[in-house]
């Protein structure tokens, strides 16, 4: 798997296909559905403790195989088994814009515990987007083109300084690790208490309570050089579901000078060319949670198991389409710009029979996940640490 010797100066470690695509794609529909602005420009993340802070802790537990064996890969690599702590783990996408110039990963006092890196690339430069190569300022290789299912693995430190290209097209996307010696920092132990606050102090039953609940607005606003202006910009979850050739409706009364602050935190419909999709969903992140569901496993197969209860569509009315215009003039603003952000992949086929099934499909993979979460939870508190656990079932 790997592809070149450890050099002492330049301990790295470039791996081939450590993840499946069936894993890559489907961390990518939970970034495309969950993830918020980041923390450079052009920048989007999904970090763990965001998950379960918006009531979709069942999310994380696609990770954590990943997460298991990259430790283990970081361990044996470097020799230091059982010696790391996770001190993060995230996804994070950059689109047209984003570069991050020559560093090293703890560069700065607050990032001294970093001490190892892991990157796994989870689409492909070329096909997904175009720009974003990754560079090592000394020894080899000197440049990697991310490839899908690919990691890279080096030392925080210095003998590894690197920089990324700016992404000129398209998303790049990645699920990168930071690994420490120091136990204070170890992630696992703050995700345990916040595991502890939003799953266990609720009810455990499905499926109501496995509804996304959105951050605040201002983490889904998305403006060009992070002005923080809404006068321009767009909301990410709008824009990812315009990407998909969704508008959204909200059947509410919109007259002029009402106040939309909290219109994306209500119940809403789907709407598609001039077709009203009739299944209400609790809040935008709702529906974007399952129109990404929907095209990353239903468009694939075109059969899901369920019964169809309900495909029924009606066409806009001029009094309905009039307020879709108004919520992206708020919401959307300039689509051109959530175009080139958010290019739409040639989506597949839609079919709506298949989609009304999709959202029982949804339903499933998430009671399924949560009772993962309900059966590890206390062996994750017993050893104070996160990881995969294997039942028989
Ligand atoms: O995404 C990559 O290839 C590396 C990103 C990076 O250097 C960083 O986040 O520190
Ligand atoms: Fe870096």
């Amino acid at each position: 798997m790997a592809d070149i010797e450890m050099e002492e100066d330049h301990p790295r470690l470039i791996l081939h296909n450590f993840l499946t695509e069936d894993e890559c794609k489907e961390l990518e529909f939970i970034h495309k559905s969950c993830s918020t602005i980041g923390y450079r420009p052009n920048v989007f993340s999904t970090t763990l403790s965001h998950l379960i802070a918006t009531n979709s802790a069942h999310l994380i537990i696609p990770f954590l195989p990943i997460r298991d064996r990259l430790k283990e890969k970081v361990e044996e690599t470097f020799g230091c088994e059982y010696e790391l702590v996770t001190e993060f783990t995230g996804l994070i996408s950059w689109s047209r814009g984003a570069s991050i110039g020559w560093h090293s990963d703890d560069n700065r006092p607050y990032l001294k515990q970093r001490d190892f890196t892991a990157v796994c690339y989870l689409n492909s430069y070329g096909k997904d987007f175009e720009g974003g190569l990754f560079h090592f300022q000394d020894g080899e290789p000197k440049t990697i083109a991310p490839m899908v299912g690919d990691a890279v693995i080096y030392t925080a430190d210095g003998r590894n300084t690197h920089s990324v290209d700016e992404v000129t097209s398209g998303e790049r996307l990645t699920l990168t690790l930071w690994f420490s010696r120091d136990s204070s920092h170890d992630e696992d132990a703050k995700l345990i208490l916040l595991l502890e606050e939003n799953v266990l102090h609720k009810s455990n039953n499905v499926p109501w309570s496995l509804l996304p609940l959105p951050a605040s607005d201002n983490m889904y606003w998305f403006s060009p050089h992070q002005a923080s202006n809404q006068d321009i910009g767009f909301d990410i979850r709008l824009g990812r579901l315009h990407a998909l050739g969704f508008d959204v409706y909200y059947s509410r009364d919109m007259n002029f000078g009402s106040d939309l602050s909290e219109l994306l935190m209500e119940p809403m419909q789907l709407a598609r060319r001039d077709q009203l999709l009739d299944h209400k969903f609790v809040n935008v992140l709702h529906s974007l949670q399952v129109a990404q569901f929907y095209f990353w496993e239903g468009c694939k197969s075109q059969a899901f198991t369920n019964e169809v209860q309900s495909g029924k569509a009606v066409r806009l009315s001029r009094s309905q389409s009039e307020k879709i215009t108004q919520v992206n003039s708020v919401f959307l603003k300039d689509t051109k710009l959530v175009e080139t952000v958010f290019q739409s992949a040639g989506q597949c086929y839609f079919n709506l029979a298949t989609f009304s099934a999709a959202i029982t499909e949804w339903e499933d993979y998430s009671c399924k996940l949560h009772k993962e979460i309900l059966l590890s939870l206390p062996q994750w508190r017993a050893h104070q640490a996160i990881y995969s656990v294997k039942f028989d079932v």
